[in-house]
């Protein structure tokens, strides 16, 4: 899976039903068609004509086709039914959204129909193709700042126009925002989107993290609880989704995508996405004490003040406090924002086209290492990061990125006994990235989603720790107790010695495991209290702050009492 896709974590899922429910989708979509007068787009795949493979995702191709009857181009996304078993709520969610919306800012498909294996959902073509792929081929650096501008702006009115209509995105980022050569921006890929009206409301307080159903929160805003998105631009309360969250997620998200259009790529890509080091960053990070590290950072600022307040807004670790996207919209950064020919001539003019770059981008792939191999190479890269246990993230404003803190160390070649238990966690982490199967992860993640529990970040780490080391002791001791079964098997056992002293190496080895595990033990309690920790010294900052706005305004209320008796004497 690459870090970049959507990940989606939700049950099994029944074939058969599952294609009923695209049928009866399907249909519902063909009717809102005829309701809409819109017009029919043909559903066999001989009236379409493959000019060119132009993009792919998880499990899904994207070509760039014509309508031969309609002699118009299109894009068709093929995607494999066989292999998004999982995703198959997602498909049918994607082809219900999208048969429901209408915006100037919102991809919406021609229609959709099954090909053997495959559903073949036909959209308008967008010749610019994604934001993304058009940032990794010519602008690795990032746009400039009136082109991001416009792009979230659009992207801004999209959003606006869906939460209004009750839905989530839930994977905003460059890759799902597409340009046409005329500079008009859209919203796409409803994949893992979600409507606050497919499910009832249900005064439910269950915290379940394993249930796709959306919970009420105590202000009776809707929210949901499933992992649904793309990890970099997850909002922290997506992660930690026994919290729930609702229509902020995607704010946040979008943040993030102002970063990646900023800077090139999304904050934090450089390192591996495992799930457990998002959770230590979002903890440990807070977007908000942005000014904080700005202090003393006297370096040219690429971006404006504007810019940096909009995304800083966005960013807060708080859902309540970033602001709605129709309040965006009023945010001085878009104010002078200009129209969508500054994207022709500044970002699209000499842009080869989007099968081109695919092309470029495929044959690049095959000559470098893959991205698997890339974060090999970051993990390489960072030798430094698995070694050195990191206290905590500074934000370098002029590169708006995120940069590890490592407590200073007498020497490298001198851990301590604790410093070695960190590295190995750590590398565990790597490791569990690097698992080409990718199942482990995942597995991980499902099993995360299905914690019922309030330290669920706490857990992740620890519980993987825990597996890693439960499937070391179990592998390591089965091949000791082979190799002494097979002193057994080989008629050796009269040999009383050699016994004895294999079994004192195996006892000294567990005793080591033990020691470990006792190890891990006091980690996974010091997380706790840590956690503890940092839960009250939050409480008692929001309580003194929350006092010190209330003596803020007894002193005004003192100081007009104070004026209206001097006025009093002065009559
Ligand atoms: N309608 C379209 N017109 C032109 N290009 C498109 C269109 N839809 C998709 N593409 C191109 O195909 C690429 C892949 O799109 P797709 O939605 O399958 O994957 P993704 O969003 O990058 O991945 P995932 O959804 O798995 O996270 C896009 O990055 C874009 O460049």
């Amino acid at each position: 899976m690459h870090p970049s896709s959507t990940t989606h974590f939700k049950p099994c899922f029944n074939f058969t039903l599952y294609l009923n429910i695209v049928q009866a989708s399907f249909m519902a979509t063909k009717q809102e068609e005829k309701s809409t007068k819109r017009v029919q787009y043909p559903l066999d795949p001989s009236s379409y004509k493959i000019l060119d493979e132009i993009g792919a995702g998880v499990s899904a191709i994207v070509y760039k086709a014509i309508c031969v009857p309609m002699n118009s181009l299109v894009a068709i996304k093929s995607i494999d039914l066989d292999r998004s078993r999982p995703d198959f709520d997602d498909v049918r969610r994607e082809a219900k959204t999208l048969s429901l919306l209408s915006h100037h800012n919102i991809l919406n498909a021609h229609c959709c129909f099954t090909v053997d294996q495959r559903l073949w959902v036909v959209m308008p073509f967008m010749a610019g193709g994604s934001l993304q792929s058009i940032i990794s081929h010519s602008f690795p650096d990032g746009l400039t700042e009136p082109c991001i501008a416009v792009v979230l702006k659009e992207t801004l009115n999209a959003l606006s126009y869906l939460h209004g209509q009750g839905h989530l995105h839930r994977d905003i980022k460059a890759g799902n925002i597409l340009v046409d050569t005329n500079g008009t921006v859209k919203l796409a890929d409803f994949g893992v989107s979600a409507s606050i009206y497919e499910y009832p409301n249900s005064s439910s307080s269950s915290t379940s993290a394993s249930t796709s159903a959306p919970c009420l929160s105590s202000s009776s805003s809707i929210r949901l609880t499933d992992v649904a998105g793309t990890p970099y631009w997850m909002a922290p309360e997506v992660i930690h989704s026994h919290i729930g969250y609702s229509f902020k997620a995607d704010i946040w998200s979008f943040g993030i995508t102002a970063l990646e259009l900023a800077h090139g790529r999304p904050p934090l890509s450089h390192l591996p996405p495992s799930k457990s080091m998002i959770l230590k960053i979002t903890k440990r990070f807070r977007f908000s004490d942005l000014d904080k590290y700005r202090k003393g950072h006297g370096g040219k600022n690429k971006f404006s003040k504007a810019f940096k307040d909009m995304v800083a807004s966005c960013l807060d670790q708080d859902p309540s406090k970033r602001p709605t996207a129709e309040k965006l919209l009023k945010h001085p950064f878009f104010k002078n924002c200009k129209g969508s020919d500054c994207l022709v001539k500044n970002v699209l003019q000499g842009l080869p086209s989007v099968e081109k770059r695919y092309k470029e981008s495929k044959i690049m792939h095959e000559t470098t290492p893959s991205d698997d191999d890339d974060h090999e190479g970051d993990m390489v890269k960072q030798e430094n990061v698995k070694q050195r246990r990191i206290s905590g993230w500074n934000f370098n404003e002029d590169g708006l990125e995120l940069e590890p803190v490592f407590p200073p160390t007498p020497s490298d070649h001198h851990q301590t006994k604790e410093d070695d238990a960190i590295v190995k966690v750590v590398r565990f982490e790597s490791e569990m990235v690097h698992d080409e199967s990718q199942e482990h992860d995942v597995a991980s993640l499902g099993a995360i989603s299905k914690l019922n529990t309030s330290a669920i970040n706490v857990n992740v780490n620890n519980e993987n720790v825990a597996e890693h080391l439960m499937m070391s002791c179990i592998v390591d001791r089965s091949s000791r107790v082979e190799k002494i079964g097979g002193v057994q098997v080989g008629g050796v056992l009269n040999n009383k010695e050699t016994m004895l002293t294999t079994l004192n190496v195996l006892k000294g080895s567990l005793e080591q495991e033990l020691g470990q595990v006792k190890l891990i033990m006091n980690m996974i309690q010091g997380e706790e209290i840590h956690q503890v920790v940092d839960d009250r010294q939050e409480h008692m900052d929001q309580e003194i702050s929350r006092l010190r706005t209330e003596l803020e305004n007894e002193r005004k209320k003192s100081l007009q009492l104070e004026l209206q008796l001097q006025n009093f004497r002065l009559n």
